[in-house]
């Protein structure tokens, strides 16, 4: 194992920041059932190095212990001295931080998400259009299209990773997984929030939107 040596003050100011936000989605019932992930990056990306805090595999995301959370690195191996286990989903956002470049990853199952991610998951992207909420990724434009897109929910989580270069989007901080849930991606955990918070209004809106219409 290589370990990082992050700063006692700026590894508070992060596992703070992620138990925060993992209290905030817990109680809007983003976890059901243990599921979902955080993760924070800590540091600057160096090359292809870097290191993130995400949560422990399998605990009960409603709670707050001082086992919630490991440091791990690029490749997603811990990168400092616990029992803790790595989320199991955490070569993913591996991918998404090497590719992007960006500060947080956020995972949540909601059954909107969910419903969404099967109702358009053979065509392999959401389409979402002309809803307000698109400017919270940054696109002004007026009546914008944009495609989230689905990929499928391989139980072997490194082949789900290894599809992530192909569909990434820079207009579009988000990929679904088919019947399982979405990662959302920002600079920040402020970013990150707001990303994720649009794509579900708009996940629930296309789902209402969809009965009206039947
Ligand atoms: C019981 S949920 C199944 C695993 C999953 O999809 C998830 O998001 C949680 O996995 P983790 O290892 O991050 O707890
Ligand atoms: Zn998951």
């Amino acid at each position: 194992m290589s370990l990082v040596h992050i700063p006692a003050e700026e590894k508070r100011r992060v596992l703070e920041e992620l138990a925060d936000v993992k209290e905030l989605f817990a109680a809007r019932n983003w976890f059901p059932g243990t599921s979902g992930n955080l993760s924070l990056r800590v540091g600057e990306m160096d090359g292809d190095r870097f290191h993130f805090a995400i949560t422990a595999s399998g605990k009960d995301k409603s709670k707050r212990t001082p086992e919630d959370f490991l440091i791990v690195d690029q490749e997603g191996r811990p990168a400092e001295t616990t029992g803790l286990k790595p989320s199991a989903e955490t070569l993913i956002h591996c991918e998404i931080y090497r590719l992007t470049g960006c500060g947080a990853v956020f995972h949540v199952h909601t059954v909107f998400n969910n419903l969404i991610s099967e109702y358009y998951g053979e065509q392999g992207a959401v389409p979402l259009q002309g809803i307000e909420l698109i400017k919270a990724f940054n696109i002004w434009e007026e009546n914008a299209a944009i495609a989230v897109p689905v990929l499928p929910n391989y139980a072997d989580i490194s082949a789900i990773a290894k599809l992530v270069p192909g569909v990434l989007n820079e207009q579009v901080p988000g990929i679904l997984l088919r019947n399982h849930g979405i990662y959302a991606w920002g600079r920040d955990t402020f970013e990150a929030k707001k990303h994720l918070e649009a794509f579900e209004f708009m996940f629930e809106t296309v789902y209402r939107s969809l009965l009206l219409n039947k």
